[in-house]
């Protein structure tokens, strides 16, 4: 709008242009204006006027000046143009061009030709030119004329310097006046007409203070006092309508407030109404239903417009509906309320609901009753929750497991039935008792103080917990403790589920003594032994001590198990697991690893060698035979022996030692002890080795015999050969019996090696007899476990019939340290052997087991001596003693005796001397392969003459 006004007044004409600018101009810019239009408009006129007079008087002046001059050159040249000498007139000519005015003279004479006198000076052409003349009169004659040419240039300057100091007169009156007429503007007009806007601008200023009173009597001041009534007439009108405006304020901020709350209110009670679980509904005088929450519409699963303008009791079941009407009327409409009722609500399509119903008479503004309220709850769930209560309390009563409630001050709130069983109180005992009553007085107190901060800590706890019943008698419990903790977190009740167990604890520590003891012999099983092993290993080495491991092998126990039977191989057994316990000290452990091993492990030993002293203390108390039913058995132990430390720092370490030990004592002879040294491992992998081999060999056919002849000393005849095992190794050639039949023995392998050699004694024997060679007997070794093992008159029954060998040309080696093993037991084979018609022969005789009061029960043929005694006969007095003593013995017990390990022909004098029957040995033969064995027979009677 202002842009086009503007754009208006700037394309308007210059009148309206020049008023529009003059409107936009300040009073002082106007005051201004006027005062320099109307002090220049007359200075100008003023200083034109002047000039103009000026000009005049200095063009007059000027002329009068050239008529002189032109009037004294006429009048001086009269003389000099009379005489025509120049000499006079140039003179005064001279002087004349002084005057810079004068640009020329000319001086003409009145004869003709040139002039008398002419000087010119151009360059004093600076403005208008003007000549003027005059006659020369000498006397009334003319004689000549002077001609000057005047510039006006002076003139001009002296008008132009006359102008300027006008303009600047009239410039500096201006200016003075402007200055003065605006001090007096200022003083008079300007400054208290600003002092007025500033009043004026007061006017609706409710802060400004009271302007100073005007003192001038002029209109300005009556207008300042004016203007300062209006004001403080404004200020107080303001002041009033401030103060009406605020009480205004302040009663639409009430009312805003109010309409606000009154809105929330509305708001929460509407939200009250719809949110509400309970099922509300708004009822008129008469029973038809206004409002309805979602609550009551899902309870009843009907849509609003199925209730809402129907009757309320249509919803209420048959039955209810007098009680219904009877608690509205006589209640409700009575005393404007009602206590909480049950009634049944009608659901369509799905039977009656129970509820909780409630009544409120609503009143209008006039305490008029207008309607009713109706509240109803869903019982369905509360019924449900009694029953559950009902079914649980019932629970809580006759649940087998004892419950006892108890209270946040620690006092037993209540008890179930089985609590009172179990405990043996009645509930009015018990209940409000401390819980500590039940405490089992020889427990540390710290024990439940500690099961107390457990439950309390981790809000439950389960475990063992000794008791204390009515009686006295204490009793372990399983108890399961829950702490029940109200919504604030606050611990209430403490609830405890306990169950005797005492039956259970004894089962477990049975379980737990059957997985830890050997059911046998009620030693440490090889799992417990370990246990108690480790500890001792871990206590040695805390304090620096040394410990022993025993381990403990049965010698040909397996053969006592399969010949005897298992009951006999258990008794025994249980007999050795006992010596073996009574030999040790207190603190030692002997536990069994299975079968007849057992482990032994020594504590407190000064050194190792002091485990030598146990060892041997076992070894005697084993010696004594064991008398088992009608049986009486000797057995005898291997042991095998490794310290802590330097055989072994762990447990396995030590037994894996012991064990290879063990072996190396089964090795040399059995019946002793041996303390492990590095190269027993070697050894027992060996043995490992062999055994596989052994497996092998048999299959592979790798076993050989040999024989070695048994001469009759009389004749000098080969009576018989005992057939020798070799086995013909891969790797290793032929290797001796004593390199495998121990392992054999040990790995339960001789049973089938066994039955190989009497098989190929056997048909070798009769292969011989079928040759035409003489007949003669073989004798084949038999170890314990054959001897103790399978039925061996019936495996020799059909080798026999297999081979087609006559039973008279078999005989058979048993060592006296079989044979003693079970005397009934031999005694009955031996019998059942002999009645086969074989023949028998004690070997090894006299060296060690000679049980002389069995021996004539034992049906053998023959005594074998033994090697040892023969070898120094008869230098060694005692043992040609010995070997006198076993021929006499033999003699006397109609029994035949051979010596074995003859050498020397002074052996073979000294048995011969004595009486022995037959002799065995290198001095005859070493033991020959078969066909060798068949050529010395057929060679006929050994030429004794020689020896
Ligand atoms: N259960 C079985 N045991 C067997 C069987 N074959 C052999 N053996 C037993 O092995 C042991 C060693 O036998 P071997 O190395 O064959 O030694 C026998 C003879 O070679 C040796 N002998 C014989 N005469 C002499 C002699 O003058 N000097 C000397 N230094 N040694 C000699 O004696 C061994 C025979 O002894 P024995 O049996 O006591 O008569 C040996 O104990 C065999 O019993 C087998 O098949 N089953």
């Amino acid at each position: 709008m202002d842009t086009a006004a503007n754009s208006g007044h700037s394309t308007g004409s210059p009148l309206a242009r020049g008023r529009h600018w003059l409107s936009r101009l300040s009073l002082r810019q106007v005051f201004v204006l006027v005062v320099a239009v109307g002090l220049l408009v007359p200075g100008v006129l003023f200083t034109l006027l002047m000039l103009d007079w000026r000009r005049d008087e200095l063009t007059r002046q000027f002329r009068t000046e050239q008529e002189r001059v032109l009037e004294t050159l006429a009048l001086g040249l009269r003389q000099p143009l009379w005489d025509l000498s120049l000499n006079a007139g140039q003179p005064l000519v001279d002087t004349a061009m002084k005057d810079p005015r004068i640009v020329s003279v000319r001086v003409d004479g009145s004869f003709p030709g040139e002039p008398f006198i002419s000087i010119i000076v151009p360059e004093r052409r600076q403005g208008r030119a003007m000549q003027l003349s005059r006659p020369v009169h000498f006397g009334d004659q003319i004689i000549g004329k002077v001609l000057i040419e005047f510039d006006d240039g002076d003139l001009r300057r002296r008008l132009a310097a006359q102008a300027r100091e006008y303009v600047l007169l009239i410039g500096v009156e201006l200016v003075v006046s402007l200055l003065l007429i605006l001090l007096l503007l200022d003083s008079r007009f300007l400054g208290p007409l600003r002092r007025l806007i500033e009043q004026a601008k007061t006017l609706t200023d409710h802060e400004a203070v009271a302007a100073a009173p005007w003192v001038r009597d002029d209109e300005i001041g009556d207008l300042g006092r004016q203007l300062e009534w209006a004001r403080s007439e404004l200020h107080r009108l303001f002041g009033e309508l401030n103060d009406k405006n605020d009480a205004l304020e302040l009663d639409i901020v009430e009312r805003m407030q109010t309409e606000e709350a009154l809105r929330a209110s509305e708001a929460k009670y509407r939200e009250l109404f719809l949110s509400n679980l309970d099922g509300i509904c708004v009822t008129d005088m008469n029973g038809l239903v206004l409002d309805a929450n979602p609550a009551l519409l899902a309870l009843l699963d009907v849509p609003a417009e199925a209730l809402v303008g129907k009757q309320l009791v249509s919803f209420v079941a048959e039955a209810w509906r007098n009680y219904d009407d009877h608690m509205i009327q006589h209640r409700v409409l009575v005393d404007g309320h009602c206590g909480e009722y049950e009634i049944e609500l009608y659901r369509p399509g799905d039977g009656l609901l129970p509820v909780s119903a409630k009544g409120v008479l609503m009143r209008d503004v006039d305490a008029r009753p207008i309607g009713v309220w109706r509240i109803l709850r869903d019982l369905t769930e509360r019924k449900a929750a009694a029953l559950r209560m009902e079914l649980a309390a019932k629970v809580f009563d006759n649940t087998a497991e004892a419950i006892m409630v108890i209270a946040p001050d620690n006092h037993i709130a209540s008890v179930n039935r089985a609590f009172t069983e179990m405990l043996g109180y009645a509930t009015d005992e018990i209940v409000g008792q401390p819980s500590s009553v039940m405490r089992d007085a020889t427990i540390d107190p710290e024990v439940y103080e500690n099961i107390n901060r457990q439950y309390i800590n981790h809000g439950a706890w389960q475990g063992e917990v000794p008791f204390r019943r009515k009686s006295g008698e204490t009793f372990t419990a399983w108890a399961q403790i829950n702490v029940v903790r109200d919504v604030t977190g606050r611990i209430g009740d403490v609830v405890a589920l306990i169950r005797d167990i005492s039956d259970a604890k004894q089962a477990q520590e049975r379980i737990l003594h059957l997985a830890r003891f050997d059911a046998l012999t009620q030693l440490p099983n090889r799992a417990y032994f370990r246990e108690l092993a480790e500890e001792a290993i871990a206590e040695a080495h805390r304090h620096h001590e040394h410990r022993a491991l025993l381990f403990v092998d049965l010698d040909h126990f397996k053969t006592i198990n399969d010949s005897l039977g298992h009951d006999v191989g258990d008794q025994l057994l249980k007999e050795v697991a006992g010596r073996l316990h009574d030999a040790l000290r207190a603190g030692d452990v002997v536990g069994r690893l299975g079968g007849d091993e057992f482990v032994v492990l020594l504590r407190n030993l000064d050194e190792g060698e002091d485990a030598s002293y146990v060892a041997n203390r076992m070894l005697a108390r084993l010696a004594q035979p064991f008398q088992l039913n009608e049986h009486e058995l000797v057995v005898t132990p291997s042991l095998g022996i490794s310290l802590y430390p330097v055989d072994g720092e762990d447990y396995d370490t030590l037994v894996r030692n012991a064990d290879a030990a063990m072996y190396h004592a089964k090795e040399n002879g059995r019946n002793t002890y041996r303390f492990y040294t590095a190269d027993m491992n070697a050894r027992a992998l060996e043995i490992l080795s062999v055994e596989n081999q052994l497996r092998r060999a048999l299959e592979r056919d790798e076993f050989v015999l040999h024989y070695q002849p048994q001469v009759d000393m009389g004749s000098g005849r080969i009576v018989g050969v005992e057939a020798l095992i070799r086995w013909r190794h891969p790797e290793r050639g032929l290797v001796g019996p004593m390199q495998f039949i121990p392992i054999a023995e040990e790995r339960g392998l001789i049973g089938a090696i066994g039955q190989w050699v009497l098989r190929e004694a056997c048909r070798q024997n009769q292969a011989w007899q079928a040759e035409g060679l003489p007949p003669i007997e073989v004798a084949v070794n038999l170890s314990a476990m054959q001897f103790y093992g399978r039925d061996l008159a019936q495996d020799i029954t059909a080798i026999l019939a297999e081979t087609g060998l006559a039973p008279r040309w078999l005989a058979l080696e048993v060592t006296e340290s079989v044979i003693v093993q079970d005397v009934e037991s031999t005694i009955a084979t031996l019998a059942a052997l002999k009645g086969m018609g074989l023949k028998l022969a004690i070997d090894d005789f006299g060296t060690g087991y000679s049980s002389l009061s069995y021996l004539k029960r034992f049906k053998v043929d023959k005594l074998k001596v033994d090697r040892s005694f023969v070898m120094d006969v008869p230098g060694d007095a005692d043992d040609s003693a010995i070997t006198r003593a076993i021929v006499n013995l033999a003699r006397n017990l109609g029994l035949q005796v051979i010596a074995e390990g003859v050498e020397t022909p002074e052996q073979w004098s000294f048995l011969k001397n004595e009486g022995c029957d037959e002799v065995q040995g290198y001095l005859i033969s070493p033991p020959l392969p078969a066909e060798d064995l068949a050529k010395r027979l057929a060679r006929g009677a050994w030429r004794l003459g020689s020896i």
